[in-house]
């Protein structure tokens, strides 16, 4: 099974979020591998992926000997959507992906920002899901504006018949008296306390 995580924009919480679903995973038994296809703002070295393979690593022995360049095949160092960044050569993508497949039950592949982040003309960041043929969870930062990000992340993927799992990624209690009380009519999960709730979601549909 594949596992598609994006986020209603950029610095909500992918990262923080994929962290907590490979300990959860791994935990019930799966053998769990992850991957950022493209990321961008490297500098050094691509700093969201050393954490998602240091994760993986804990769990899953299958990547001992898999590398940042394995996981993050596509490496830019503007911090801009990938359009801008750089070139994106998605043969580096399909053979990263093919070596990293085979070590896990459940891969999780992180996005780069939102769902319609463009990657060149003809490519945005939601179209990995059929890439990958991928679930999509969405991560909707808790932060004030994530009403209208919730809504028009939903509208866009119900129009487009894009199914998806969604929690709050709560950075703050100030959401519970600026957004819950519109926020409550859809029963969102939370990052912070719903993980097993949202694993078995994942897994059912
Ligand atoms: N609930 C949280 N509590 C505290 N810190 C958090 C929380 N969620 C995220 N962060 C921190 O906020 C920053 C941005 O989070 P993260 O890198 O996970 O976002 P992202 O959506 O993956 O960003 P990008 O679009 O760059 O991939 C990180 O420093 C992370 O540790
Ligand atoms: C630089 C950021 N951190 C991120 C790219 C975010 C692009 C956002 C573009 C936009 O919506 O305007 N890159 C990444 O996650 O690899």
């Amino acid at each position: 099974m594949n596992i598609f995580i994006s986020a209603n924009n950029t610095d909500k919480g992918k990262t923080y979020t994929t962290l907590k679903l490979i300990e959860t995973f791994s935990k019930l038994g799966y053998k769990v591998g992850a991957m950022k296809p493209i990321e961008t703002g490297v500098k050094e070295k691509p700093i969201d992926g050393e954490k998602l393979l240091n994760q993986v690593k804990k769990f899953n022995k299958n990547f001992e000997n898999i590398t940042i360049n394995d996981i993050v095949p596509i490496q830019h160092s503007l911090p801009a959507a990938p359009y801008v960044s750089g070139e994106v050569d998605f043969e580096k993508i399909k053979n990263a992906y093919k070596k990293i497949k085979p070590l896990c039950d459940i891969l999780l592949i992180e996005g780069a920002g939102g769902i319609l982040v463009p990657i060149n003309k003809n490519f945005k960041m939601i179209d990995f899901i059929y890439f990958f043929n991928a679930k999509l969870f969405l991560v909707i930062g808790s932060n004030l504006g994530m009403i209208n990000d919730f809504l028009l992340n939903k509208f866009y993927l119900e129009t487009n018949k894009i199914s998806f799992t969604w929690a709050i990624n709560l950075f703050d209690n100030s959401y519970f008296e600026i957004s819950h009380p519109f926020m409550k009519q859809f029963n969102p999960l939370f990052i912070q306390k719903d993980l097993d709730k949202i694993t078995q979601k994942l897994l059912k549909k």
